[in-house]
């Protein structure tokens, strides 16, 4: 009996948890012909929630600031140095599966280097207007639509 009891606080001590992901990622834009672009990322078959298109960036490691966070995700994932401006967006999100992440966006006009796919299914440049085409992961689509709409970068 008191073998069982014991087992059990040890069970809820290392029950796992599900943090708060802190997660930041990249609005790189460009101007087109036919106005403002934005640098979009489509996540691999073989990923969870595969094939959704997402913004480049990930999770901020502890000890690191976003922004620092955001710089080393982009240099990694599309081997660039970006100049990472201001931030335009934060949206906290619980995903079907329990999971919740908090996302900041942080608007980025000037990188160096090639725009390199290190990890994605694909990626492109897209009109701010024909975002709502794309296949989003469900925490970015209300910011999806407010681009879509014009709202959000007037000021930048
Ligand atoms: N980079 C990025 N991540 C996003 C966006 N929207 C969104 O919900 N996320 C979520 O934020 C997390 C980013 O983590 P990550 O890029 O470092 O790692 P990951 O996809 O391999 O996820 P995991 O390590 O949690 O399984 C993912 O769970 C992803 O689903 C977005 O627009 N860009």
């Amino acid at each position: 009996m008191r073998d069982s009891i014991r087992k059990l606080e040890v069970r809820v001590e290392i029950a796992p948890s599900r943090p708060l992901r802190l997660v930041v990622a990249a609005l790189i834009l460009r101007k087109g012909a036919g106005g403002t672009e934005v640098f979009i990322c489509q996540r691999k078959p073989d990923q969870p929630m595969s094939l959704k298109w997402e913004f480049p960036g990930g999770k901020i490691e502890p000890g690191e600031g976003p922004e620092e966070a955001l710089a080393r995700e982009l240099n990694e994932e599309l081997g660039i140095a970006a100049d990472i401006g201001e931030r335009v967006a934060q949206i906290r999100h619980k995903y079907r599966n329990g999971g919740a992440v908090d996302l900041q966006f942080f608007v980025v006009k000037q990188f160096r280097g090639p725009l390199e796919n290190r990890i994605f299914n694909d990626m492109r440049w897209a009109p701010l207007a024909t975002l709502p085409e794309y296949d989003f992961l469900a925490a970015d689509l209300g910011l999806i639509r407010d681009l879509s709409e014009g709202k959000l970068l007037e000021k930048i």
